[in-house]
């Protein structure tokens, strides 16, 4: 049986078609660029990678050549399901869910929540039910997994009206990777996962930590949107509440700017100075000297360093800290500068092991006798992909 799994974002379609039993992946590829003239989807499959302009342009152009894609190599017929990311599923999903019109309903009254992200989601779903009408269509939300997280931390101090009427509250992102690395993180170290404290680092493009206590979220850095916490690649992460007025009304900007400045130009791009929000680029610039490259690069450290060894609290003991995601996985310094940071928990830097652990090949990068820091590849499609298929199977996922 093969389940589809799809990631919609703003303005790209991550995909993979997994084969569970045979632990294989068909086909692979990202549709980029979507909404513009030049839309392109690559695809990777039996280790060759190309890609194709797609006419058009929309979602519903993307998955057409999906779907081409899956026909020219007779696998069309063999998708069972298609399990979607969901960004935000509110209060109501703690765990995966059948995609029905209530389902629809609810994701869609989750918009508000997460005006990024749930709309494409939502595009997503319905052009996948137009493209792949036959196949068991199932949701599997980021926030779900950060439903355990007991209300001392999932509360903000505001007006209880706020929460009650209008749901303003930490909901948190990254579930399915957190989860993910987490189960993973208590194999390599051999022990059984609930009975481990772990404080996890998802560290893509949108980064966020987690506090997972015997395979639980007990908190998180990211609130009532993706734009809490951690400094990011175009996200600001934390800033004083008191910040949307005071630009608002020194240059002249509304709310929806202020926010989309928040969203698109800061984070590791506004700290550069605007030379860019790709780490391995950032690093680069850095090594030249460049000043706005070197304080981005700091500043991101400092910040994952001081909101990790928050976690601690949260915990009350850490059994070991997990790297994962693009920087997490191939960013040696940014591992390196952070646990440097992080002696306060017990850990010590391996730099040797550390220099090794490229994607692929993770594990650990501590030394000896000190809390152990670990590098684990996230796998987002796989996790999605075995939680559609717990839902299809009926089993509780
Ligand atoms: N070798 C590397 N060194 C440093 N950073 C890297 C390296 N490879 C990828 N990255 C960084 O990983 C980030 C993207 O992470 P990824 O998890 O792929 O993103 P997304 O959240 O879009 O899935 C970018 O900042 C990129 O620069
Ligand atoms: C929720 C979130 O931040 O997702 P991404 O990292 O894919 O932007
Ligand atoms: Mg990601």
């Amino acid at each position: 049986m093969s389940i589809l799994v799809l990631n919609c974002g703003s303005s790209s379609v991550k995909f993979a078609l997994l084969d569970l039993k045979a632990g294989t992946t068909h086909l692979s590829g990202l549709a980029e660029r979507l909404g513009a003239a030049e839309a392109s989807v690559t695809l990777r499959a039996a280790g060759q990678t190309s890609v194709q302009p797609i006419s058009g342009g929309s979602y519903a152009d993307a998955f057409a050549a999906i779907a081409a894609a899956l026909d020219k190599q007779g696998l069309r017929g063999g998708v069972r399901a298609v399990g979607h990311r969901v960004v935000h599923g509110g209060e109501r999903f703690h765990a995966p869910a059948f995609i029905n019109g209530e389902v629809l309903a609810a994701i869609r009254a989750c918009v508000p929540l997460a005006p990024l992200h749930n709309p494409a989601n939502l595009a997503g779903i319905e052009a996948a039910q137009a493209a792949f009408p036959e196949a068991a269509h199932v949701a599997v939300f980021d926030t779900a997994f950060h439903q355990t997280m007991p209300e001392v931390a999932y509360r903000y101090a505001v007006p209880e009206t706020w929460y009650r009427q209008h749901g303003v509250r930490r909901y948190g992102f990254h579930g399915t990777s957190h989860a993910y690395v987490a189960a993973e993180a208590a194999q390599l170290l051999g022990r059984p996962l609930s009975g481990l404290n772990l404080v996890t680092a998802h560290l893509g493009n949108g980064a966020s930590i987690a506090a997972v206590q015997g395979g639980r979220s007990i908190d998180t850095s990211m609130g009532l949107t993706p734009l809490e916490g951690l400094i990011m690649g175009t996200r600001s992460g934390d800033v004083d509440p008191g910040l949307h007025e005071f630009m608002a009304r020194q240059a002249g900007l509304s709310l929806t700017q202020v926010t989309a400045a928040l969203n698109q130009d800061s984070g590791l791009k506004g700290l550069s100075g605007g030379l860019g929000s790709d780490m391995r680029e950032l690093e680069a610039a850095a090594a030249e000297g460049h000043p706005g490259a070197r304080l981005a690069v700091a500043a991101f450290v400092y910040r994952l360093a001081k909101q990790m060894a928050g976690m601690a609290v949260a915990l009350g003991r850490v059994d070991a800290l997990v790297f994962t995601g693009g920087i997490g996985e191939n960013s040696a310094a940014v591992r390196a500068a952070a646990l440097e940071r992080l002696g306060v928990l017990g850990t010590r830097l391996d730099p040797q092991a550390n220099e090794q652990a490229v994607r692929g090949q993770g594990g650990l990068i501590s030394a000896p006798g000190s809390v152990p820091a670990l590098v684990v590849n996230t796998n987002e499609e796989l996790a999605i992909a075995r939680t559609a298929a717990q839902v299809l199977n009926g089993e509780e996922a």
